[in-house]
Parts: structure tokens; sequence; C-alpha cells
């Protein structure tokens, strides 16, 4: 019996909780089955109440305070705790059938993708042929507000390209709260951020103005670390922009969907994508309809 699941990642604040409810709230509304796991021992309240909380094997607080470690470091210190302790997620998630689509919220520290390999060993245990099973996709979360800082947006798609060769699972790479920017940007603008490129750099308002206060200041003349805004109008931080834009055209890997979570419709058009890189459809049984449900069809 094979298992569906969509991991919900991506930087602190994203929106990645948020979007987990919209996803839960759409699915219920389809009548379909939805299994939330919180794996973020440092959310506290919850749209709709997790089916499975790590908080349950664990407290960060008590990790804290016992192992004086602090909040970043506790964090790790639990997830560490939690893939020494695979149990809790099998018992609860080894009896899912294929109706349901399991939904982890994760935590938002970047080191937990990147600098240790927490959350790639957690994914292979999950999809692990003949154990778990569970066909797995990658929902990364970039905070869509990011566009309007061209440095920013390229920092945050160079982290999302480094999730995507981490875990090697159907990864979507998704600009959270578009409602923000919709009312800001023209659509034909807001497009060309969905596949990043070189191009993006060339009319950046923030670079220009940045470049405009500086008046040619160029950062090697600067002479002062400490100077920041010297530094992002110098030559240096450009070049650094350009370097990190050209890898990731040259890569091709980073493509965007948008999400407004105000929009029944994007959260159904996420959820399309979803089902599609996981195959949920094609698993499906045939169902009879339920009674109230041939009265709604009529
Ligand atoms: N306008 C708008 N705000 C949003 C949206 N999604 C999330 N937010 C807000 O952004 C903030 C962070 O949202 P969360 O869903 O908690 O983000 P998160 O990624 O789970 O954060 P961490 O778990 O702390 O890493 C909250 O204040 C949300 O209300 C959205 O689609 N539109
Ligand atoms: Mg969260």
């Amino acid at each position: 019996m094979s298992k569906f699941g969509v991991m919900v990642m991506g930087p602190a604040g994203a929106g990645k909780s948020t979007f987990c409810a919209s996803l839960i709230t759409h699915l219920q509304l389809n009548r379909r089955s939805a299994f939330y796991v919180n794996l973020d021992p440092a959310a506290e309240s919850f749209e709709h109440p997790p089916d499975l909380d790590i908080k349950d094997l664990i407290s960060l607080e008590d990790v804290m305070e016992e192992m004086s470690l602090g909040p970043n470091g506790g964090l790790v210190y639990c997830l560490e705790f939690l893939l020494e302790n695979l149990d809790f997620l099998t018992e609860s998630l080894d009896s899912l059938t294929e109706e349901y689509l399991i939904i982890f919220d994760m935590p938002g520290q970047i080191e937990l993708y990147t600098h240790v390999p927490i959350i790639p060993t957690l994914v292979k245990y999950l999809t692990q042929p003949g154990a778990l099973d569970i066909r797995l996709c990658a929902a990364y979360l970039l905070e869509g507000t990011f566009v309007v800082d061209r440095s920013k947006f390229f920092a945050g798609s160079l982290t999302a390209m480094s999730a995507m060769m981490m875990l090697e699972v159907p990864h979507l790479n998704i600009l959270s709260k578009m409602d923000l920017v919709n009312s800001q940007m023209r659509k034909k603008d807001i497009k060309k951020f969905l596949t990043p490129d070189t191009s993006l750099l060339e009319d950046d308002p923030v670079d220009i103005a940045r470049r405009k206060a500086g008046e040619n200041i160029d950062d090697s003349q600067s002479g002062d670390p400490q100077d920041k805004d010297a530094m992002m109008s110098g030559a240096s931080f450009r070049r650094l922009n350009v370097a990190v834009a050209t890898l990731i055209e040259n890569f091709s890997m980073v493509n965007y969907l948008k999400l407004d979570n105000t929009d029944e419709d994007s959260v159904q058009a996420i959820l399309s994508y979803i089902d599609d890189c996981i195959q949920y459809h094609e698993a499906q049984e045939p169902r009879e309809l339920a009674e109230e449900e041939y009265e709604d069809e009529e």
C-alpha cells in the first residue's frame, strides 16, 4: 500500500505553517484526508491540531534547560533525537492508507537542510522502499516579498537549489505571500521571477537606488568593513550577485510557483502540482459516493 506526503520546508517565517493550514482546510473541503505532522519543536499554536507532534516526543524547553543549549542548538538536538527514535513516526504513519496526504510541517532553520544532514536522513527514512515507502515531494517556500530585492531573492533561490540537491525527492519551489506582492507589482513583472535568470539584475531598482546613494563608491575604496551601505552598493557585491544569478541560471533547476493563501484557487493549483509529483491520483481506488455526496452531485 502506497503512502503519499509533502514536506513543507523553507526559511523561518516563509509561511510554511500557514500553507499547511490552508492545504488541510482545502483538502477537508474537498473530502480528502490529511494527516498533519508537526516536526517543529518550537511551534506553539496551530490552526489545525497536529495528528502527530514532535513535542510529544521531546520538549525544546527541556532540552535547552537540561543541555544548556540555545534555541537553534536545542532544535538540532530535538531533530537528532527524532532520528534516534524513528519508531515515533513509524507507529503512527504505518497504518495510513493511500487516501491520506501526509503533511510534514518543518522547522525553518536552514542549517537542518545544509550544514547537518538531518532532513536528508529523515527523507531517506520516510521514502525507503519496503519500510514506510512514502511517495514524498518537497514544497520549498520562499517569501515572495523578496522579489523587491534581487540580492535577497537570489540568495533565497540558492538555498532552494541547495535543498533540491540534498534531498533527491521531487521538489516544488513556491513563492509564498503573493497577496502582498500582487497588489504592488504588475503580473508581467512578477512572471520574470518564476524562472530566475541574470537579466533580473539589470533593472534592479534597489541596486540602482543603492548605486545612486553611494555615487560611485567602490567597496575597495571605502576601507570601512562596517560600512554596510557602501558594501551593498559596491562593485564586489554586484559581482557576487551576478555570480550567484549565473550559477542559478546555468543549473536551470529553480522555477517557482506562486502561492496566495487568501485565494482558494491558488492553494488548489499548488495541490495539483503536489498530486502530480507524487502521482497521488493514479493510486486511488475508485470510491463509492456517500449518500450526502450523491445529494450534492444532484
Ligand atoms: N499576507 C500573508 N501573510 C502570510 C501568508 N502566509 C503566512 N503569513 C504570515 O507570515 C508569518 C509567518 O507565517 P508562518 O506560517 O508561521 O511561517 P513559518 O514558515 O511556519 O514560520 P516558522 O515555523 O517560524 O519558520 C505569520 O505572521 C503569517 O500570518 C500569506 O500567504 N500572506
Ligand atoms: Mg511554522
